[in-house]
């Protein structure tokens, strides 16, 4: 009898699986963990907080290296739900999600459109006469392409759709679909459904495609907590257009803390192997070194450890401002919206681009054995270089963050800013002063100053292009790389503030020793993105070159001093083996057992002489082909 661990974690290794096998084999694996999770959900009536731990990446690359059909349903179909459903929808389904009697999917990309959502063109049209919507795909385009779970897995999703009501068209609003047959899972009449086919990653996620042919609905299948359609046809506004996106910034959030479970998972592969891998002599007849000891390799790899530390901390400041601000929407308080909107693109944008970099940079410091899919480093990157894309691209974020940081600075004189901006009154203030210095303090403001004046910069570009007849949209398409990045370096000051601030205070009930270290990768975090933005700060500030001396010579003295800490620090991340899944940062360090175990697995190992030798090569060899 297997034990619920052998049998989440055992069988024929995913890699020698086929998509439909990858896929089945997912799916047994997901029953078995939300079974666990449904208990746990009964037993602890989970609130928002566990359930976003629930969410997190651990969740989703534990099951498999390759995502989960359920993500979905988890991710997105119940956050939107409990966000965009009135009351009497949510008593009707809520629980059926919660307890996964259904599951759903989120259906808003087409396969003509994903960022412009306003540009989506499946349509609902309400038909007063029978107080039903018409679902619509007008045309091959307006396909969802892409919802999570939809190909083969999920029987209800939400459905972003055009509303038409009375001949007008109402914009973008959700919608509750049943797909498939509950019993019989058959896809119902009108629907269109089917798996999208191999990616380069996620392959278990079961990214799927629908198509509606005049699809009826009934009319209370509308999510209406915000906007209605009343029983004659009437259109009721939301408070709040914006209200609809509510759920994709919820979903970022969850991102972030995706981004630190991904990139954790890929520096504990790279710095234990590194600990294990020796190569080469560092002085002559000495033995070979531990390539720890190099310091490009600790260049590569103590930055993504300090990268993750910090983003796990803003990610959770990031997670407690959500909260702040969602509490007070659910109050109709608008007011801080736009910044919870802008703050959530950029830090979603900045921690999956770093994860991606460092997870790349993890991949190719463990050499030829960092490229076997049994590293797990493959797969780490390509689902962190997919995060980068979903929930919004991450370049057309930082132009939204871009957007809000240009409207806040026009505002700049008429009152007080909200807590993630108010540092460009600071900086901007009549007599303020600053001279760079080589300190956490002055990095910070140093960075404070380069976001500050690349803000002023673009708006007073803007308003020159303006001036000179260029309309607002060309001019902003003409400084989009500066607006970009604009919303980078706004980021990258709250990141580092941000990760010395809350890190200052953790320290305080640290040994001294822990302090110590922690205060090692604040300091090394700081300092490698000043290196790597020297450009910026060369422009904006009055750092010299004799400080770049000193900054390069303090980055490689922390390295230093971090190196005997570096197994440790990945340790505390405690990963168990089953979740890491890798021949190399295993807990044992018994790497070379393991990377052959692994290849014996091999389906091309059953036998010592392929069938393609008598088919094909023998032939060949002889000349008889
Ligand atoms: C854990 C892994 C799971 C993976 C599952 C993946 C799921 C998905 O990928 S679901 C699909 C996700 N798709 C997207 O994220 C689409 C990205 N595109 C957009 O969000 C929008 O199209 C846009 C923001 C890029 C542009 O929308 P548009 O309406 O054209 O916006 P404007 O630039 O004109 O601004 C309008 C106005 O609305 C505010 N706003 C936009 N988005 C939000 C939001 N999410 N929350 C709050 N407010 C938002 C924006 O700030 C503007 O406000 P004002 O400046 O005050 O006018
Ligand atoms: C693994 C994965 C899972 C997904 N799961 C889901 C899901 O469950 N449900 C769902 O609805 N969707 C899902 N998506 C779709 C995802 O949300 C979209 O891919 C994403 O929003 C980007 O849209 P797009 O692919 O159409 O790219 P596009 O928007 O076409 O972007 C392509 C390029 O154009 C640029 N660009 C686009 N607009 C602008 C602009 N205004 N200014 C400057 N540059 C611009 C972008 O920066 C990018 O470089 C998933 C995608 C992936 C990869």
């Amino acid at each position: 009898m297997l034990t619920k661990r052998e049998e989440l974690f055992g069988g024929t290794p995913d890699e020698y699986l086929s998509h439909k096998e990858k896929y089945e084999n997912s799916t047994r694996k997901a029953v078995i963990l939300f079974s666990l999770l449904r208990k746990i959900q009964e037993e602890n009536n989970t609130d928002l907080t566990n359930y976003r731990n629930l969410l997190s990446g651990v969740l989703g690359a534990s099951i498999s290296q390759d995502g989960s059909p359920f993500g979905l349903h988890y991710i997105m179909f119940m956050p939107v739900f409990m966000s965009q459903a009135d009351e009497e929808q949510q008593e009707r389904w809520l629980h059926r999600a919660l307890n996964c009697s259904i599951i759903g999917s989120y259906a808003q990309t087409e396969l003509g459109h994903g960022t412009f959502i306003r540009g989506l063109e499946t349509t609902a049209t309400y038909d007063p006469s029978t107080q039903e919507f018409v679902l619509h795909s007008p045309t091959l385009t307006s396909y969802k392409w892409w919802p999570g779970g939809l190909g083969n897995t999920a029987n209800y999703c939400i459905v972003i759709a055009q509303l038409y009501s009375k001949g007008e068209c109402h914009g973008i609003h959700s919608f509750i679909v049943q797909v498939r047959d509950e019993d019989t899972h058959m896809p119902l009449p009108g629907i269109k459904v089917g798996e999208i086919g191999v990616k380069m990653g996620l392959n278990a996620v079961n990214n799927g495609f629908i198509g509606f042919e005049n699809v009826r609905i009934p009319r209370t299948n509308m999510l209406m907590k915000h906007a209605k359609i009343l029983e004659d046809g009437t259109y009721v506004k939301s408070k709040n257009s914006k209200l609809i996106y509510g759920a994709m910034v919820f979903v970022r959030v969850v991102i972030v803390f995706d981004s630190v479970n991904y990139l954790a998972k890929a520096i504990t592969v790279a710095t234990r192997y590194s600990a294990v891998r020796r190569q080469s002599q560092l002085k002559e007849g000495e033995p070979e070194r531990q390539i720890l000891d190099y310091v490009t390799q600790q260049d590569k790899i103590l930055t993504a450890i300090a990268g993750c530390f910090a983003m796990k901390m803003n990610a959770r400041m990031l997670w407690d401002t959500f909260n702040v601000i969602n509490d007070q929407l659910h109050k109709g308080n608008m007011e801080r919206l736009g910044e919870l909107h802008a703050l959530a693109c950029c830090l979603k944008a900045i921690s999956t681009s770093d994860s991606s970099l460092f997870t790349a940079r993890c991949r190719v410091s463990c050499g030829g054995h960092g490229y076997m899919v049994s590293s797990t480093l493959p797969a780490t990157s390509a689902l962190t270089t997919a995060s980068c894309t979903y929930e919004g691209d991450n370049t057309v974020l930082l132009l939204q963050t871009a957007r809000f940081l240009l409207k806040t600075w026009r505002q700049i004189d008429t009152g007080p800013l909200t807590p993630t901006v108010e540092y460009l009154k600071t900086v901007s203030a009549p007599g303020f002063s600053y001279k760079w210095e080589n300190s956490i303090e002055g990095i910070i403001r140093g960075f404070q100053i380069v976001s500050m004046k690349k803000i002023s910069s673009c708006l007073n570009l803007m308003t020159a292009k303006v001036m000179s007849g260029m309309s607002q949209a060309d001019a902003w398409n003409t400084i989009s790389i500066q607006l970009v990045s604009a919303g980078e370096s706004h980021c990258r000051a709250i990141v580092i503030s941000t990760f010395h601030e809350d890190m200052s205070k953790a320290m305080r009930s640290m040994s001294a020793s822990l302090a110590e270290v922690m205060g090692q990768l604040v300091e090394l975090y700081a300092v490698y993105w000043t290196l790597e933005r020297l450009g910026d700060l060369l422009e904006y500030t009055s750092i010299s070159g004799a400080d770049v001396v000193k900054l390069r010579s303090w980055y490689e003295e922390l390295l230093r001093k971090i190196r005997p800490n570096a197994v440790g620090l990945v340790d505390a991340f405690d990963i168990i083996d089953e979740l890491l899944q890798s021949t190399l940062g295993a807990y044992d360090g018994r790497v070379y057992e393991r990377l052959m175990e692994e290849a014996l697995k091999s389906p091309l190992n059953a036998e010592p002489v392929n069938q393609s030798f008598h088919k094909y090569l023998k032939p060949f060899m002889q000349g008889k082909l």
